[in-house]
């Protein structure tokens, strides 16, 4: 059997070993989900209290034994609860999400593996708690029905399908940019009561559609897979939130900081899209601990900009039924 190969032609040198032993796991995960049981089994907890699932644990092993050799000294996981030095003479720090999506392996809906990139420094700590605009690369890939990756290095975002026919990840697209409009939004809108207003009040306005101020109908998404949500966006645009709510354990929302948001944003920013923590931009954080988690809004950059406005409007407005909002006033 021969091993999976990328096009690395647009992948800077320095990247290509661990990109193409990234691409090589992507492939071998994609083939094991295709064909495999009892994927979704629970075995443990992570550090985090999150339950672990046989996939989750086995994408952990197959991604930390793939990138010994391949200039990675430092890693961390989301399955792992500290960095691993995974070779001394390494110059590239990565942080993974190994297996995202996990809710959705028993039932066959897209799942997919995050990483972020960094250059090493001598300590964990300082390769990884640092503001996440030092990124310097970050993407995904995503076991759907097609085999997809996206990846950015600094210089646009880069699409690559696996072609079953050749086991080639192949470009599709040197430079992906995403639409900057559209009319869909996703969250988990099970959660709508533990919302602080502004959320409460911008997806309210969406829900109001053609009959409320955005003078507009919109469509509902939810797939619960980060990746699965990131690629629709790319693809035909649209806005993801998830933000803090009011549940214990939620106050700083869902998603990890490091090895989801920061390679999220990273990716939307070079597509032309915006990300932030809800009212901030997403870049512009410091991570402060490995598994630290933040809220999350990505996409479209207007919609990312109207719900920052959302939070910034006085409490009696965010109360205020939507024709009273100051945002829709001449
Ligand atoms: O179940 P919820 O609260 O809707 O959360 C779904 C979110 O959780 C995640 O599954 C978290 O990722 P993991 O599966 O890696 O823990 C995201 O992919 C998804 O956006
Ligand atoms: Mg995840
Ligand atoms: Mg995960």
């Amino acid at each position: 059997m021969t091993a999976t190969s990328i096009d690395s032609r647009r992948i800077p040198a320095e990247f290509r070993p661990m990109m193409q032993a990234i691409a090589e796991t992507g492939a071998r995960l994609a083939a094991i989900i295709r064909g495999g049981r009892d994927l979704g089994a629970a075995v443990g907890r992570n550090s985090d209290g999150d339950g672990q699932k046989a996939l989750d644990v086995l994408a952990d092993d197959m991604f930390r034994e793939a990138l010994a050799g391949t200039g990675v000294r430092w890693l961390v996981s989301e399955e792992q609860d500290h960095a691993i030095e995974v070779d001394p003479a390494g110059v590239l720090a990565v942080a993974m999400d190994p297996l995202d999506g996990s809710s959705n392996i028993d039932t066959n809906v897209s799942i997919g593996s995050i990483f972020a990139i960094y250059p090493a420094e001598d300590t964990a700590e300082a390769s990884f708690l640092r503001p996440l605009r030092q990124q310097i690369g970050g993407g995904y890939i995503i076991y759907g029905p097609r085999c997809a990756m996206m990846v950015s290095f600094g210089d646009g975002v880069q699409h690559y399908v696996l072609d079953p026919a050749t086991d080639a990840f192949r470009i599709e697209n040197t430079r992906l940019m995403m639409p900057d409009c559209s009319f869909e939004f996703a969250i988990n809108a099970s959660n709508y009561r533990h919302w602080a207003r502004p959320v409460r009040a911008f997806i309210d306005d969406c829900l109001a559609g053609i009959d409320g101020p955005r003078e507009t109908n919109f469509n509902m998404r939810w797939i619960a897979s980060l990746v699965a949500e990131t690629h629709r966006i790319l693809i035909r645009g649209g806005v993801f939130l998830y933000p803090a709510d009011a549940r214990k354990g939620y106050e700083r929302g869902r998603l990890r900081l490091l090895y989801e948001c920061g390679p999220i944003a990273f990716l939307i920013e070079q597509a032309g899209g915006r990300a932030s923590d809800s009212c901030e931009p997403m870049l512009d954080q410091q991570v402060q601990a490995l598994h630290q988690r933040s809220p999350f809004v990505f996409g479209s950059a207007e919609k990312v900009a109207r719900i920052a406005a959302y939070h910034d409007l006085p409490e009696t407005e965010v109360s205020a039924l939507f024709g009273n909002r100051g945002l829709f006033r001449a």
